[in-house]
């Protein structure tokens, strides 16, 4: 038995087989060959079979995160078969006489290059389409699997590093828990793992050699044990259990008010990163959606998003939640939120960089489409929209001032839309203490804690050894809040809190004192909370 330290992101406990995640490329053999035509055979029963994957990759994504974000598989489908593709193949195949692998390797890297090369980002991005379909099909030439579909049980994921993309598509149902060697708890990853309710430890040593191993994840203890004996096991159980049990007593509160015990009500929402998301906020009796971070539409998606995309999963969402309130925080890309295809420069403090509404301000016919693709949603439900980052009244009347033009641009079409409310995030020092100015021109006001706390201390989140000073409950960040709750108040609008602060139910209390309206939290925690309002005085 072998027992490990790391940094627990959810408490509970899981028990599985490890799976080593690694994400190397297969390495490709020049391989001269004699029978060149059983090598084209070969390469073209692998097209078939990459066909056959796709197809089941595309039905899985649709299930599970929407039709716009499964296109992508469509698309690979479509290279899949390109004439100029397969006789790139086919010549390298019978002029060097060398393996149907190296064959695609080589085409790979030339039409990559091609692609890159061209002057126009569509075609640029569709390099790394062409390399995602050839190690399709290299790995199933040499009888490979993609590292995750070889997982064939529910395991551990164990990995260097988990990108927020890679997470979200990371296949729910074969995930018990996962263990990283980097990361920070208040990456966006960590917030995915929460948002899942799965076990996650990061900071942690991993090791190949233990793939297939069993192992237990204590999120109470944030440790790792491999190979456990009969005590440990006989205790995970015995927590499972209690975590089962605690799940059931939760589910009570199901239907019931979240009310305080002298009638004080808080309206508790839910944060999600996409459509699938939706069905954990009704599954855990969620008021309304307090948060939906549309970047991960960008970050799931192998090119910007369309208009039609965008409205499609904005539409499903506010359709899902039947008339309940939805809150699309609109595009929050950069600092740890990269996506290739924005062609973002590296910058040296990309949390104080080029990200989130200054990307929109400045990139408008982009952000014209987000919101276009809101507007339009918002006649199938009740939406409303709010503004990352916002550091003063310029930025929101600007920001306000394109949703009008887009507005304009619908009813010119005769598009059909719904006036909506429009909301600041406060999540910058500079927010906060111009709160008052900001709230005379918003209709609400909604904290974002992760980032303000991060603002307010000068501590990266990202940076793992700053976990400690990242602390949301420090006196400033409070004071930051009792603020913005003031001047929201001042100003006849509502003022909530969707940072992970708000489940922190050792705070409920305070928030209820500071006045705050609305929580919005990850899914799994919204009946805890609901169970701490209501066992309040207050
Ligand atoms: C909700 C927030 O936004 P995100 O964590 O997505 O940056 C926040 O900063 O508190």
């Amino acid at each position: 038995m072998i027992r490990i330290e790391g940094k627990s992101i959810c408490k509970k406990v899981t028990m599985g087989k490890i799976f080593f995640l690694k994400k190397e490329e297969s390495i490709v053999r020049r391989e001269k060959v004699e029978n060149i035509e059983k090598e084209k055979k070969q390469f073209d029963a692998s097209v078939e079979e990459a066909r056959e994957q796709l197809l089941s990759l595309y039905e899985k994504a649709k299930r599970e995160v929407g039709e716009a974000e499964a296109a992508i598989f469509e698309v690979h489908t479509m290279m899949l078969e390109d004439q100029d593709y397969k006789e790139s193949i086919y010549s390298i195949i019978e002029n060097q006489q060398v393996c149907a692998e190296f064959a695609v390797a080589e085409t790979s890297k030339n039409f990559s290059r091609m692609f890159r090369d061209m002057n126009d980002d569509y075609m640029k991005e569709r390099g790394s389409d062409i390399e995602d379909i050839s190690n399709r099909i290299i790995r199933i030439l040499g009888g490979e699997k993609g590292d995750e579909e070889q997982i064939t049980e529910p395991v551990i994921i164990m990995a260097k590093d988990l990108a927020p993309s890679e997470t979200v598509q990371l296949n729910k149902e074969m995930l018990l828990g996962f263990v990283t060697e980097k990361g920070s708890v208040n990456s966006h990853t960590a917030i995915l793992a929460r948002t899942m309710n799965i076990p996650a430890l990061i900071n942690t040593e991993i090791r190949e050699e233990w793939h297939g191993e069993v192992a237990i994840i204590d999120g109470y203890k944030g440790e790792l044990i491999i190979n456990p004996d009969s005590e440990r096991i006989k205790k995970a159980y015995e927590q499972i259990e209690e975590d089962q049990n605690k799940e059931r007593r939760l589910k009570e509160l199901k239907g019931k008010e979240s009310i305080t015990k002298s009638g004080r009500k808080v309206n508790l929402y839910a944060n999600i990163g996409n459509v699938a998301d939706t069905g954990k906020v009704l599954q855990n009796d969620g008021e309304g959606i307090g948060l939906f971070r549309s970047e991960f539409l960008y970050l799931e998606a192998k090119d910007f998003p369309t208009e039609e995309e965008q409205f499609t999963a904005y539409k499903a969402v506010a359709e899902n939640m039947a008339g309940k309130k939805v809150i699309i925080r609109t595009l929050d890309i950069g600092a740890d939120k990269q996506v290739d295809y924005f062609h973002l420069e590296k910058e040296e403090n990309p949390a104080l960089g080029y990200r989130a509404i200054r990307i929109c301000l400045k990139e408008q016919e982009m952000f014209k489409t987000q919101l276009r693709a809101i507007l339009r949603a918002s006649a199938f439900g009740n939406i409303s929209i709010m503004f990352p980052m916002i550091v003063s009244v310029e930025e929101l009347r600007q920001a306000k001032e394109l949703l009008e033009e887009a507005k304009r641009e619908l009813e010119e079409g005769g598009i059909p839309f719904k006036e909506i409310e429009t909301g600041v995030m406060i999540e910058t020092p500079a927010a906060v203490i111009i709160s008052d100015e900001l709230g005379k021109e918003a209709d609400f006001f909604s904290i974002g804690t992760n980032d303000l706390t991060q603002y307010t201390l000068a501590a990266d989140r990202q940076n793992p050894m700053l976990d400690e000073s990242m602390n949301p409950r420090h006196p400033a960040v409070l004071k930051m809040i009792e603020m913005t709750a003031e001047s929201a108040h001042r100003n006849h609008i509502w003022v909530g809190i969707c940072g992970e602060l708000g489940a922190d139910i050792e705070l409920t209390e305070t928030f209820l004192k500071y006045g705050i309206d609305e929580l919005s939290v990850s899914p799994s925690r919204i009946l805890e909370v609901r169970e701490k309002i209501r066992s309040l005085e207050y």
